[in-house]
């Protein structure tokens, strides 16, 4: 029993060729930003296209408990009426933040420096997910948090009444962690800054100068410097939430490992800071274009053409690739175990503390399919048997992680014998209509 739910075993059978179009849902990252930020903005901000996933509708009741009001107006289009900066009320109930380790720790930070109170928890894979690294920079704001041992969920965390700006160097290279500095520097008076070595995603960037912050970013020795002035009046936006490209991973690669599929994967950003694993396929030899490429919102989007690849080789992915593309190692091992010789993949630590220790959870997943895979505590090798000569025939855990859970079904696409996951109900936190759209396209799924 998980908090989703029993757990619901789903098998994958070989499929025949995956033809037409995917039309994946809006970007998990965005959505939550989205929604924080129009809660901390003074009037209505308007989005469509908001991914419905279980993560982000707790981001929505999260913020709703904050005092925002957060409507849904029709399928994706939601409306919130914000707060203001600095205008969140103390919730009268513990947050629940269920799967989502950015809803729980963006979260954390906007209310970090607000003087009210709150204690989040979220389910069993969050709990044990650490908040060290969220709690000691708010602690430099003023805030206070009473966790269990090691950082850990159920988490009390105390607003700082007087806060004070913050400079400071992201201990990893982490988005969760760059966006709660911003956002608890939103209500500091002065300038917060936060430097990262390693360019992560920067939806928080673009957005908060989207709501109207002052917010610059320069590139220097130390890496990217981000200096954020407190105390805007944010203004609502009308939002139009891209696609999310760690969604369109999935039919992106099982296309590319089935034989006989051609597959469109339409308006997929191609944000720099998220495009890390389309650029690894292409160097695979993945037969994978961008057609229509164009600017959207001052984005880069294309519609991503994937078509059966049988002579993809293993490649080596270097360490400062993993933040463009940290979420899509689960999918990439697949594609890796279906080419031939060595993927190796380097600087994937932060792997080791998502929704699962996900190294660990491909490893042992992959061997029960017959493929050999070599782990260090940064690196993960997958030596490829080549396109069609994965075994397969097992039962993989999905250990509520969404992205093994999909990893292990498109595997199962193009193995000898079926693959199974133990629990498919982790895939609602970011793309509840995953097995919809594969099976539009020709996979074929079983239950139990
Ligand atoms: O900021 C975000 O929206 C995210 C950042 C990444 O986490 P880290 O910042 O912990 O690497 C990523 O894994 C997660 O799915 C979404
Ligand atoms: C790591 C992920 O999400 P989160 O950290 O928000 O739980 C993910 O979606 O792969």
């Amino acid at each position: 029993m998980s908090a989703h739910g029993p757990a619901r075993p789903l098998s994958a059978h070989a499929a025949g060729p995956l033809t037409g179009q995917a039309d994946v849902p809006g970007d998990k990252s965005i959505s939550h930003r989205s929604l924080i930020l129009g809660a901390l903005a003074v009037g209505e901000t308007r989005v469509t296209g908001l991914l419905e996933g279980q993560d982000v509708l707790d981001t929505a009741a999260a913020m709703r408990a904050f005092g925002a009001e957060v409507t849904r107006h029709g399928p994706g289009a939601w409306s919130v009426h914000g707060v203001g900066v600095g205008g969140f009320a103390e919730p009268d109930q513990v947050i629940d933040c269920g799967n989502s380790g950015t809803g729980v720790r963006l979260v954390m930070g906007a209310m970090a420096t607000t003087p009210i109170t709150a204690t989040f928890t979220g389910d069993a894979s969050l709990r044990g997910r650490p908040m060290g690294r969220i709690t000691d920079p708010i602690a430099q704001f003023g805030a206070a948090a009473h966790g269990r041992k090691g950082g850990r969920l159920p988490m009390t965390i105390v607003g700082a009444a007087q806060p004070v700006p913050v400079r400071y160097v992201t201990p990893m290279p982490s988005a969760q962690v760059k966006s709660a500095v911003l956002l608890a520097g939103l209500n500091a008076p002065g300038q917060t800054t936060v430097i990262e070595a390693e360019a992560t995603r920067d939806h928080s960037e673009r957005m908060l100068a989207g709501f109207g912050a002052e917010i610059v970013t320069e590139t220097t020795t130390e890496g990217r410097v981000i200096t954020l002035t407190g105390r805007p009046e944010l203004r609502p936006q009308t939002i139009a939430v891209p696609r999310d490209p760690s969604s369109a991973a999935f039919p992106v690669c099982a296309a590319l490992i089935v034989p006989g599929s051609d597959v469109l994967v339409p308006n997929i950003g191609l944000n720099p800071t998220r495009a890390g694993l389309f650029e690894t396929l292409r160097e695979m030899g993945a037969d994978l274009t961008y057609e229509n490429e164009r600017l959207e919102g001052g984005e880069p989007v294309a519609d991503l053409r994937a078509r059966f690849s049988p002579d993809m080789a293993g490649v080596e992915v270097p360490p400062d690739r993993a933040p463009s593309m940290i979420d899509e190692y689960p999918i990439l091992s697949v594609v890796a175990a279906n080419a031939s010789g060595a993927t190796r993949m380097l600087g994937v630590k932060e792997l080791r503390v998502k929704e699962s220790d996900r190294i660990d959870a491909m490893a042992r997943g992959l061997e029960a399919c017959g493929v050999r895979v070599e782990e260090t505590e940064d690196t993960m090798t997958v030596h490829g048997l080549g396109a069609g000569q994965v075994p397969g025939g097992a039962t993989c855990a999905a250990r509520l992680d969404h992205r093994i859970a999909m990893s292990f079904l498109c595997l199962g696409m193009a193995t000898r014998k079926p693959v199974t996951v133990d629990d498919a109900g982790p895939i609602a936190t970011s793309f509840p209509i995953f097995e919809t759209l594969m099976c539009g396209l020709g996979a074929r799924f079983a239950e139990g």
